[in-house]
């Protein structure tokens, strides 16, 4: 309501440069070259990069992941018929470019990423990140957390990433949703793995990991039972809790995304993945990453163009119901 009483008008979203009047392979890639932050001032979803990759454990590169999935998201297109919405339309989505991150010095960096991702939102209501490794997701679990309290969280990962230390070291991409649960971040009713898959440390970690609040649905429970009933699963896990989804890449069979750090066989395929995220459109999304994209690795874009469909069937997923037919 203006301050004359008159309703206010919201302002059409300002969407993707047309690739049809200018080349998508043309200008500077903001992803799925939408505007960038500062143009528009405000944003119902705010993208930002987390190009961070100091808490690896094994292949380093992740820090040129949003680059890079920013350079493959040229191809995508304004209207997504599988959820039929127009993702840039409904909402205005915008690029905020990168966080910053102290290479040098993770707990530096950790702390910078929560103060970026609050700084962030003061400007947008909701932020999809781009990694960056698996490191990222407690800073930002503990900005979501500051608002909404403990969120369901929606791992998909081949790895449970709740391991507890690496060489001694608390903050690594193997541990952050152990600390997350300890720190109380997460809803340890409605807190869920999906994909997991490979050799363990040991038979505890799964143990561990229940006792931290996860229940799990692993890649070959999608392979036995079927997506729908994974979808059942997980729907019936999340419930109507405030839900943040992390999406580690590496959830996607080496084939389908050999672009990552700690790759492990016999994953889901891209169509799984996507077919899942579609069923989660009218569950209360209050933030998401995807992370893990490490470009050395990657051949042909493969990952960058299946993580920038992630992005975009997430996006499409937190669009406003009344866009939809
Ligand atoms: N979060 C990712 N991608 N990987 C964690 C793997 C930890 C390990 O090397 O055991
Ligand atoms: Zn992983
Ligand atoms: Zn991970």
């Amino acid at each position: 309501m203006a301050a004359d009483g008159a309703v206010e008008s919201h302002p059409t979203p300002r969407g993707p440069v047309d690739a049809s009047i200018v080349p998508r392979f043309a200008g500077i890639a903001t992803f799925a070259r939408l505007p960038r932050l500062d143009e528009v001032g405000r944003a119902d979803i705010a993208i930002a990069g987390v190009p961070f990759d100091s808490g690896v454990s094994y292949r380093p590169g992740a820090r040129f992941g949003p680059a890079h999935v920013r350079e493959a998201s040229r191809l995508l297109r304004p209207y997504n018929p599988a959820q039929d919405v127009f993702p840039f339309a409904s909402q205005q989505v915008a690029d905020a470019g990168d966080l910053v991150a102290n290479p040098f010095d993770l707990t530096a960096a950790v702390a910078e990423i929560e103060a970026g991702a609050l700084e962030l939102r003061r400007s947008a209501d909701r932020l999809v990140v781009i990694g960056g490794d698996h490191t990222i997701a407690l800073p930002l679990l503990r900005a979501v957390h500051a608002e909404h309290g403990p969120v369901a969280v929606l791992h998909f990962d081949a790895h449970l990433d709740t391991w507890d230390t690496y060489f001694g070291a608390p903050i690594t991409h193997g541990t952050p949703f152990r600390r997350a649960s300890e720190e109380g971040l997460i809803d340890l009713t409605a807190s869920m793995h999906v994909g997991t898959r490979g050799p363990l440390y040991d038979k505890g970690d799964l143990e561990d990991d229940e006792r931290l609040g996860f229940a799990v649905v692993t890649s070959e429970f999608v392979e036995e039972h079927g997506v729908a009933t994974a979808i059942d699963r997980i729907r019936a896990r999340v419930g109507t809790a405030p839900l943040y989804i992390s999406i580690d890449i590496d959830v996607l069979d080496p084939a389908h995304a050999p672009g990552t750090g700690t790759p492990e066989a016999g994953g889901l395929t891209s169509r799984e993945l996507l077919r899942i995220l579609r069923a989660l459109s009218d569950l209360r999304i209050v933030g998401a990453d995807v992370v893990e994209v490490a470009p050395a690795y990657d051949h042909a874009q493969l990952t960058a163009i299946a993580a920038s469909h992630v992005v975009y069937e997430l996006l499409s997923a937190m669009a406003p119901r009344e866009a939809r037919a």
